[in-house]
């Protein structure tokens, strides 16, 4: 495929939407709820002790709602919709995404010099026993730095991101802050670090790129809105 396809077909996964406000918060309410049971679900099947019958029956159920819930599905991804009131929505988001139980999800807090999120790891992102895994910590910097970019007027996708382990994470509560340290033309260069009761536990640092393909209306798009 050729570079102007790819960043054709890439433009298209922004979509214009036009639903009320109540009507977004009811989608909202009842993603969240469904994201939330199979979060539970995954934990559940991650730390599950019981015997070979249960687990029988509860893959006869998972199936049925596997079943139920593709009946009607988008093609390929979520992406990202901009709605008529101003507001966008990445539901499907790896980290963030509302209706993703994939992500832990985060909620950002925005502060004028930086943003802060704080979010309870559990087992199911475990590498190292005891652990958060290496990968997960990595991602959750990846948003948080990015998220920082966007906070800031100055979104990008993620073109380097180096990080410092500096001890183990345990499993359980994390703080993470990420600020953008300072911006030349398209690149935007951020900064963050994870603690949790142990102390500081890992720091990145990150370039955060606008795109040539999105720059002009998609960036327009995103700068002009706030959403999750
Ligand atoms: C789409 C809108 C994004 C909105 C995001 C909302 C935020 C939400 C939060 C999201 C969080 C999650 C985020 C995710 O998960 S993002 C997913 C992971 N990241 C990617 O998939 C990015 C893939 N790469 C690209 O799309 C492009 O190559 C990028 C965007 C990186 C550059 O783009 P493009 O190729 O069109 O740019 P350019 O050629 O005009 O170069 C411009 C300048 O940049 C310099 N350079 C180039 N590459 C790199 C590099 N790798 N490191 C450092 N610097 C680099 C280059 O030398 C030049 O510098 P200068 O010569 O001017 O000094």
């Amino acid at each position: 495929m050729s570079t102007e396809e790819r960043d054709r077909q890439q433009r298209g996964v922004y979509a214009e939407e036009d639903i009320p406000a109540g009507e977004l918060a009811r989608m909202a309410e009842v993603a969240r709820e469904l994201a939330d049971d199979v979060r539970a679900l995954v934990q559940a099947t991650v730390l599950t002790d019981v015997a070979d019958d249960r687990i029988a029956r509860a893959r006869e159920l998972i199936g049925q709602a596997t079943e139920i819930l593709g009946e009607e599905h988008h093609e390929r991804s979520f992406g990202t919709r901009f709605n008529s009131d101003g507001t966008h929505r990445s539901w499907g988001n790896a980290l963030t995404g509302i209706r993703n139980p994939i992500a832990p999800p985060l909620r950002f807090e925005c502060f004028p010099d930086k943003v802060t999120v704080d979010v309870d790891l559990g087992g199911a992102y475990e590498g190292p026993a005891g652990l958060v895994h290496g990968g997960i910590i990595a991602a959750v910097f990846d948003q948080a730095l990015g998220h920082a970019t966007e906070s800031a007027k100055v979104p990008g996708m993620t073109g380097t991101l180096s990080i410092r382990y500096r001890q183990g994470t345990r499993l359980g509560k994390i703080h993470v802050e990420a600020w953008v340290d300072r911006v030349e033309g398209v690149k935007a260069f951020a900064k963050g670090e994870l603690s949790t009761d142990d102390g500081l536990c890992a720091e990145a640092e990150g370039v955060f790129i606008m795109p040539k393909w999105a720059r002009g209306e998609i960036q327009e798009k995103v700068l002009g809105r706030v959403g999750d």
